[in-house]
């Protein structure tokens, strides 16, 4: 996708072959889709690809400097669904089409690259997912400083940051980008590790000073002061490579890109990777996008709104002003009742969308007609909020006042149901332009012409069967039967023979002919023109039609937080300055869903509290008994909160919070060569590393992956660095039961458990959480439920009782908790290479003694460590 500077010699090709090579050339990375009549057409090494990754025809056409030109071709009308496989693929598509005038061209019509559609740069709405934004992101390494730039090209909207190493994980997994553009001679590793759809950029691309430029350049300001954003050199290297490749991959300028984000990760609250993905938060541990706590949450009306609750899901805030705003609307709204809002949202179109191909040029005829429709039913949707019941509900209310002159200019201008393709004509509505009304009259009156002119040659020639027709390759035509020929009078020129029938054409009719279609072909340019226009002026309110994108999808996203709270019962949860997590009954809201679904039964509410004095819980119980669900719904509540939802508890109170770490069971990650144990003690280490006072650590049987005896020792050493160091709030589940004696040494920690009965053989599990430490493990009776045979069980239960005795005979009084040995410095150990050490005195030696004295020495060394 670069341009070369030295362009080879194509001249002993084929003067279109030799045109499409100077294009493939600077495209080296895309596959060149190179417009042809009717077809894309894609040539050599790039017809293999897309014979291979589309499953197209492989043919060879002539020859070209020698060689045979191998080649494969998609129609134009199906660009669409190619262009959607490709990029699903990770691959980018240069479209090259014909832009010179075929009739006048001497040699091959001009013909250029217009666009280049990558993943992450895709504006087509059959290309995007619905729900989901497509993000393009830059990442570059200066220092120790990582740089991050990121676009949404369908949003308009640029984001900066800067991040350490560490951080950038969390990062990447929060943006989820489509496509990463990187520095081809230094590529970040914690890219790489991510397996992202990656574009190699050079390196002189990632240029701060250029950065800076073009970002005051795009956004219209002298200083990026201002947007405090003046300070991140590494970030605006970032945004150089970034905005570059943004406007070379659509031809143009980015003329709606015009508010930029800054994030710190000191704002947002981190959300690590293994976070969002134990919590599943959008996606499934096995990878599907349902049942999780997104699909729960968007009952949204468009895709406007179903990303802007991802993106609050994703991004929530550690300053909790935006989530408390959102928790009034939301009260506001169920108070109000939000149902009219959310009927009315059903009837919106995609404006967010729309304004962006707006911006681009690429707005398609019905795109506008919905977007018209958006517009008329604005003073409907305004007339269903509540007015002055909160602030934000007001100001977003306000952002619904598009300009009207828009509404007006689209009802004039764009016809009631347009074509899909504006080359079809019939876009532009009648009395909109009197130029065009005239032409579409007279292709329009050609029925009228041909019916008058039938019976008028009928009458004259008494050939009763005589017809005057029309067809694309000859034209219109008198058609006579072989019959009646000896009828037809001088004038009749003869066209074409068939058959049974004559056909001809007469100078009147041959008039008419160049007439009505080149009043079509004027008609279908005068529509282009007029089409235009109608698209520079919406142009011109592109930041209108940006903001009305912006407040609908809130609106959307807000009024189905507030049916969600509604509908499932769940509380607005306060917000307290002390550090604590205060929940009353509260519910784990997907499993809750399934429960309701499957009609397993209700769900068991539990509390949770945390505060300044008790900061862990040491939470044991049978399997299956509610640990991990009541730990996860800690989490859930407490990220629901800041995202401005409310929660599913009887009663919430939480204080700060800066972060929410997870070390749930993991799957082996054999892609990255890690075992689970391995993947368990990296996770956990960087949990101990970036864990504050005010962060939520969840501990789902840490240890378990080793030996009892090492995965005990390092669970109760993790716990002791939590309490003692991070002072997290942390839940700690576990099956060691020697961990139920923390409490006692560690003021800040206390015993819960979840309850179970015991009836006979069997167990019932309460799904209750209560204080104190279980009693015992069930594992022999969950063995038993899973449907294990009689016989092992009763071998397991023998060999347990056993085991049990055995354990309280030799009670060993090992304290799992002590404070960790000071490391010691100087080894203790003497051996005869540090004695001769010792007894040097290097001052004293010349430098051949010296260099004897280090080969003795090395000597010695050997034998007292034999290899
Ligand atoms: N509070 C609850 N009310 C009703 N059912 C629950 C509740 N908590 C958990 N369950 C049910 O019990 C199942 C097991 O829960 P969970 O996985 O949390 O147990 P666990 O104690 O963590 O088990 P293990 O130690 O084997 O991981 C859940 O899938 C759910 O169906």
């Amino acid at each position: 996708m670069n341009a070369s500077p030295a362009v080879p010699d194509f001249s002993a090709h084929t003067p279109v072959m030799a045109q499409y090579l100077r294009i493939k050339h600077q495209h080296p990375d895309d596959l060149v889709f190179f417009r042809m009549g009717d077809f894309y057409e894609v040539f050599f090494d790039d017809a293999r690809k897309a014979n291979a990754l589309l499953d197209i025809t492989l043919t060879t056409r002539g020859q070209s400097a020698g060689e045979p030109v191998v080649m494969a071709g998609v129609p134009v009308h199906a660009l669409e669904s190619y262009l959607a496989k490709l990029i699903k693929l990770g691959e980018a598509v240069a479209i090259a089409e014909q832009v010179g005038d075929v009739a006048t061209a001497k040699g091959p019509v001009e013909r250029k690259v217009v666009r280049v559609v990558t993943p992450g740069t895709v504006t087509d709405t059959e290309l995007l997912a619905d729900k989901q934004d497509s993000i393009l992101l830059a990442v570059v390494h200066q220092g120790k400083t990582l740089g991050l730039a990121w676009l949404s090209l369908t949003q308009g909207q640029l984001g900066l940051a800067e991040c350490s190493e560490r951080e950038l994980p969390s990062w990447l997994a929060r943006l989820s980008p489509a496509e990463v553009l990187v520095d081809r001679e230094r590529q970040p590793a914690g890219v790489l590790a991510a397996r992202l759809p990656i574009t190699n950029r050079p390196g002189w691309q990632f240029d701060s000073a250029l950065g800076a430029r073009k970002l005051c350049e795009q956004l219209g300001v002298a200083s990026l002061q201002g947007l405090n954003a003046q300070e991140l050199k590494s970030a605006h290297a970032a945004a150089a490579a970034l905005l570059s490749y943004a406007e070379h991959t659509q031809g143009r300028a980015l003329a709606h890109v015009k508010t930029l984000q800054v994030q710190r990760s000191s704002d947002l609250l981190d959300l690590p990777p293994a976070t969002q993905r134990n919590l599943e938060l959008t996606v499934t541990l096995r990878g599907e996008t349902a049942p999780t706590l997104l699909s729960v949450l968007d009952s949204c009306r468009t895709g406007m709104g179903s990303r802007a609750l991802r993106h609050w899901l994703l991004h929530p805030r550690r300053d909790r002003a935006e989530a408390t705003a959102r928790h009034e609307a939301i009260a506001a709204l169920l108070a109000h009742g939000g149902e009219a809002l959310r009927d009315g949202l059903r009837h919106v179109s995609d404006v967010e969308r729309i304004a962006a191909r707006v911006a681009l040029r690429q707005v398609r005829p019905r795109e506008l007609a919905g977007l018209r429709a958006t517009l008329q039913i604005l003073p409907q949707l305004q007339a269903t909020l509540p007015r002055g019941a909160c602030v934000l509900l007001d100001q977003l209310a306000a952002g619904l006042l598009a300009s009207p002159h828009l509404e007006e200019l689209l009802s004039r201008a764009i016809a009631e149901e347009p074509a899909v393709l504006l080359r079809d004509g019939g876009v532009i509505a009648s009395g909109f332009d009197a130029e065009l009304d005239e032409l579409r009259a007279i292709s329009q009156n050609c029925d009228t012409f041909l019916l008058d002119l039938e019976t008028r040659e009928r009458a004259r020639t008494g050939i009763a069967n005589l017809r005057v027709q029309f067809n694309k390759v000859h034209g219109f035509y008198i058609e006579v039967t072989q019959g009646q020929v000896d009828k037809v009078p001088m004038d009749y020129q003869r066209r074409q023979t068939l058959k049974n029938a004559e056909r001809y054409i007469t100078p009147e009719l041959k008039a008419f002919e160049d007439k009505a279609l080149s009043a079509q072909e004027r008609s279908l340019a005068r529509e282009k023109l007029l089409y235009e226009a109608v698209v520079d002026q919406l142009i011109e309110d592109l930041q209108a039609l940006t903001q009305l994108g912006r407040s609908l999808a809130s609106l959307d996203a807000l009024a189905a937080l507030a049916e969600r709270a509604g509908t499932l019962n769940w509380c607005r949860p306060e917000f307290v300055p002390q550090p604590c997590i205060d929940i009353t009954a509260g519910r784990h809201p997907v499993v809750e869903m399934r429960l309701r679904e499957t009609g397993a039964g209700e769900f068991m509410a539990n509390d949770c509290r945390l505060d300044a004095r008790t900061r862990m819980q040491v939470i044991t119980g049978p399997n299956m008994g509610g640990k991990s669900t009541f730990m996860r719904q800690v989490a859930l509540i407490s990220l629901l909160a800041a995202i401005g939802s409310y929660v599913p508890a009887g009663a919430c109170r939480l204080g700060p919070m800066d972060a929410i770490h997870t070390r749930i069971g993991a799957a082996d990650d054999l892609a990255n060569a890690q075992s689970t144990f391995m993947l368990e003690m990296t996770e956990a280490a960087a949990i101990l590393h970036g864990a504050t006072e005010q962060s939520l650590v969840l501990m789902d049987e840490i240890g378990r992956g080793t030996s009892t005896f090492d995965g005990l020792a390092l669970a109760g050493a993790i716990a002791s660095h939590l309490h003692d160091k991070c002072r997290a709030f942390t839940l700690f589940a576990t099956h060691y039961f020697e961990l139920t004696e923390f409490p006692s040494k560690h003021s800040q920690a206390v015993n819960m458990h979840v309850a179970a009965a015991e009836s006979g053989d069997d167990i019932v599990f309460l799904h209750e959480i209560q204080a104190g430490p279980a009693s015992r493990s069930y594992g022999v009776q969950v063995a038993r439920l899973a449907g294990m045979p009689a016989s092992l069980v009763r071998q397991a239960r023998a060999t347990l009782e056993a085991l049990e005795a055995k354990a309280s005979a030799s009670e060993a009084q090992i304290d799992l908790f002590a404070a960790p040995p000071e490391p010691q410095l100087v080894a203790e150990a003497t051996s005869p290479a540090l004695d001769a050490l010792h007894d040097l005195d290097p001052d004293a030696l010349s430098p051949r003694e010296a260099l004897d004295a280090l080969y003795k020495l090395k000597a010695m060394a050997k034998i007292s460590r034999p290899a």
